[in-house]
């Protein structure tokens, strides 16, 4: 190159040195321009390495919107990454990373922390700056879209509510069970807050706060709170439903209200209780609803309008569901005794039908009318009729079992159902028994002296009728038989069954004062051994001796003792005279002998056998080895576990115990193995055609040898033949009581035998 051409250059060079200041120039006016721009925009600009997102830059904005000083920004080390939501950071710093490491051009939102604990809502766009196809830096924008979200969220809660309202009314309207409605409107407001656990109380007739729902809070807290009584300082919800007023309490460490509640507060690990009471139109309350945290919390005005709403949402439920249970009560009631009517009656009636059927046990129907009462109506007026109604209606209730039905069918004829009945007789005892029940005067208007009767028809499935609509004819025909007969009587539909149960209940009547009459015997039937013909026992047989010297069979009463529970005093009273006798007997010299004494399955079941038998023998003065109770087969089947404990109890006393009517019952091997017995009694049944029948003589020698072999004595009852006896004493039976040699007899007769026959004991 030449000079001239250097210093062209030169020339140039200065010129274009003058062209790229003035560029210089221009450009730092538009730096400043741009910066100004920049720190004047509401959001934050900022650089930050690519590798470890550490911010080399953030516009001034950064301070205004979270409040940390600029300078902590780029100088603190991750400052981004510090600060971050908890929630946000993981998918956040993932996104980004990804992103950036593909060079692609990002935005996204995500929550920040601010200086003073808010949540602020970015929306970020990064861009990465590649140069040379590498990537030199991050740039990116940050806007606050705070308002914007919550803007969102409050509209996706609206939704939310609206959806829960929504629900709630259909399960209303589908008349789902209150206590279901409840559980779901508290499921779905925490589905909706999280952070709340709801409870709804409800309010009863004496002021005590009742469980209805609260599927978060535990059961031991629902159980501590179910039966609060309102009042102040009953914890929120108490004084709420007291005051008839909202009560928050934000902290119930603290809170004067929750003094007494404060420990199961801690142990359902609840802090706050905010209660809303739940009032009807005219300012009634009906409940409460409540919202508890886990940390203490005040309500925000948001939160408040919503507890209301709740509350309302409640209320809606509770009295839709008390209006229903009002229009049942009046399809379904009487409103003056409030006893069923007619057409509950009859749905009973039929479900009754079927349960009998299927259970095979009687029903009675026992159709009521009340004999005088049109004088009472007319004398007293309709006002002491009605109050006269209502007594006999709590009276027939109060007899009867929780499990019967009493209905008001109209005027004054009521109808009461029994179901699953034991027999057909007893019917006739609970209409005897509401019989003298409504005899008893009663008192109306300051008179206590309103006697009035009542007649009582009886008709019975399935012996009378097999519907409902027979049942109730039979009925009402069994009514005016029973007004016939004389007022204050029942009958049945057929005659028969009238008399036969007027017997039985007569003859209850006459049983119940027979101890206290002193008209019991005991009779005494010897128990022999079979290979020598000596006496080594008797057997103790009650009679009831009339007072014209009649002597009745025990299988005349001792089934109706047993059904109206008096063989319970009745074998008590027998043990007690059979041990006096024979102590007695022992005393004036005879040979020592075994009594048996006979225990119903009844008097086993009810009475402490095992301290009845000490008192007696100790009061007597008996030796209790010989003294033997005869228990039955269906007896010692009933709750093995227990009877084994008296069994054994009454062994450890020296008492000897027999099987009663042996091979009638459900006899099972295991059994007899396990209870300690030392008698097996054959039943008379089997003795009663040997020799004739080959099957009854098989079943009695495999008695007689299964009875040796688990080391038991046998005894056969009922003979009556040497042909009998001739078969016994082969197959190697111990004992036998029959007719052939002794029948029962009273006591002096069998002391006189006993004196005659006078050898040492078994
Ligand atoms: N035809 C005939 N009969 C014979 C013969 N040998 C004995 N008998 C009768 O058979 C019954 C035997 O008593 P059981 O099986 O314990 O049967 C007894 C027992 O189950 C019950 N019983 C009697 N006394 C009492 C008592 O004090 N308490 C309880 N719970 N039940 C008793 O009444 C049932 C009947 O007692 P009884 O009428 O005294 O009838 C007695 C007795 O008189 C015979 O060769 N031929």
């Amino acid at each position: 190159m030449n000079n001239k051409n250097l210093s062209l250059t030169q020339a140039e060079l200065q010129k274009r040195n003058a062209a790229l200041a003035l560029e210089i120039q221009e450009l730092k006016r538009d730096a400043l321009k741009y910066r100004g721009l920049i720190e004047s925009a509401h959001a934050i600009v900022w650089s930050a390495d690519p590798e470890t997102f550490q911010l080399t830059y953030v516009s001034k904005e950064a301070e205004t919107l979270l409040g940390y000083r600029l300078a902590s920004w780029t100088s603190e080390t991750d400052f981004w990454l510090q600060h971050i939501h908890p929630d946000d950071k993981e998918w956040a710093v993932s996104y980004c990373l990804a992103e950036t490491r593909a060079h692609r051009e990002h935005k996204f939102e995500y929550r920040m922390i601010a200086a003073d604990g808010r949540t602020v809502w970015l929306y970020d766009v990064v861009e990465p700056i590649i140069e040379n196809g590498e990537l030199k830096e991050l740039v990116g924008v940050m806007m606050d879209i705070t308002e914007r979200k919550e803007a969102e969220a409050a509209l996706q809660n609206r939704t939310g509510e609206l959806t829960l309202q929504n629900s709630i009314l259909q399960l209303i309207n589908q008349k789902m069970a209150l206590n279901q409605v409840l559980d779901s409107l508290t499921r779905q407001i925490e589905a909706l807050h999280p952070e709340m656990l709801c409870s709804i109380l409800l309010l009863d007739a004496h002021n005590k706060l009742r469980h209805g729902a609260a599927p978060s809070l535990p059961k031991a807290y629902n159980r501590a709170i179910d039966g609060l009584a309102i009042g102040i300082a009953a914890g929120s919800c108490g004084t709420a439903a007291f005051l008839g007023e909202r009560v928050i309490v934000a902290d119930v460490k603290t809170h004067p209200y929750w003094t007494a509640y404060r420990e199961i507060a801690r142990k359902a690990c609840v802090q706050s209780c905010w209660s809303q009471p739940i009032k009807n139109s005219t300012g009634q309350v009906l409940g409460s609803f409540a919202i508890y945290h886990r940390q203490p919390t005040l309500p925000t005005d948001t939160e408040i309008f919503l507890i209301e709403r709740y509350a309302d949402l409640a209320l809606l439920a509770i009295e839709h569901d008390s209006a229903e249970a009002t229009i049942r009560n009046l399809a379904y009631y009487d409103p003056l005794t409030q006893l069923p009517n007619r057409r509950l009656l009859i749905e009973q009636l039929q479900h009754g039908l079927s349960i009998s059927q299927r259970d095979g046990k009687p029903l009675a129907l026992l159709m009521l009318d009340l004999d005088y009462f049109k004088a009472v109506n007319d004398s007293l007026g309709h006002l002491a009729g009605d109050n006269l109604l209502q007594q006999v209606a709590a009276r027939i209730k109060a007899r009867l079992r929780t499990v019967d039905m009493v209905a008001r069918l109209g005027g004054d004829e009521f109808i009461v159902l029994l179901e699953n009945l034991a027999h057909e007789e007893d019917a006739a005892r609970v209409a005897e028994s509401l019989i003298t029940d409504l005899e008893k005067p009663f008192s109306l208007d300051q008179r206590n002296d309103i006697r009035i009767s009542v007649s009582i028809g009886i008709s019975l499935y399935p012996q009378h009728a097999n519907t409902s609509e027979q049942l109730l004819v039979q009925a009402d025909a069994a009514l005016y038989q029973a007004k016939d007969a004389g007022r204050g009587n029942f009958a049945y539909y057929s005659e028969a069954m009238t008399l036969a149960a007027r017997e039985r209940i007569e003859l209850e009547a006459r049983l119940r004062k027979v101890i206290e009459q002193q008209e019991l015997r005991v009779f005494y039937q010897a128990q022999v051994a079979a290979a020598s013909g000596r006496i080594v026992g008797a057997e103790a047989l009650v009679r009831w001796q009339y007072p014209d010297g009649q002597l009745i069979a025990p299988g005349h009463f001792i089934p109706a003792a047993e059904s109206s529970g008096q063989i319970v005093a009745l074998g008590e009273w027998v043990l007690a005279e059979t041990c006096r006798q024979g102590r007695a007997w022992q005393d004036a010299g005879l040979p020592p002998l075994t009594l048996a004494v006979n225990v119903s399955p009844h008097q086993f079941r009810s009475s402490d056998m095992n301290a009845l038998v000490a008192r007696i023998l100790k009061k007597t003065g008996f030796p209790a080895k010989y003294l033997e109770l005869e228990l039955t087969e269906s007896g010692l089947m009933d709750n093995q576990t227990k009877v084994m404990g008296i069994l054994n109890d009454l062994r450890a006393q020296g008492v000897r115990l027999a099987i009663d009517d042996f091979g009638t019952g459900y006899s099972s091997l295991a059994y007899l193995k396990r209870f300690p017995l030392d008698v097996l009694k054959i039943d008379k049944s089997f003795i009663d055609d040997i020799p004739h029948s080959q099957y009854d003589m098989e079943i009695t020698a495999t008695i007689i040898a299964m009875g040796r072999t688990l080391g038991f004595k046998v005894l056969a009852e009922g003979v009556e033949t040497t042909a009998q006896l001739t078969f016994l004493k082969t197959k190697g039976c111990d004992y036998y009581q029959g007719y052939l040699k002794y029948k029962p007899m009273p006591s002096d007769i069998f002391a006189e035998l006993l004196r005659q026959t006078a050898r040492p004991p078994r």
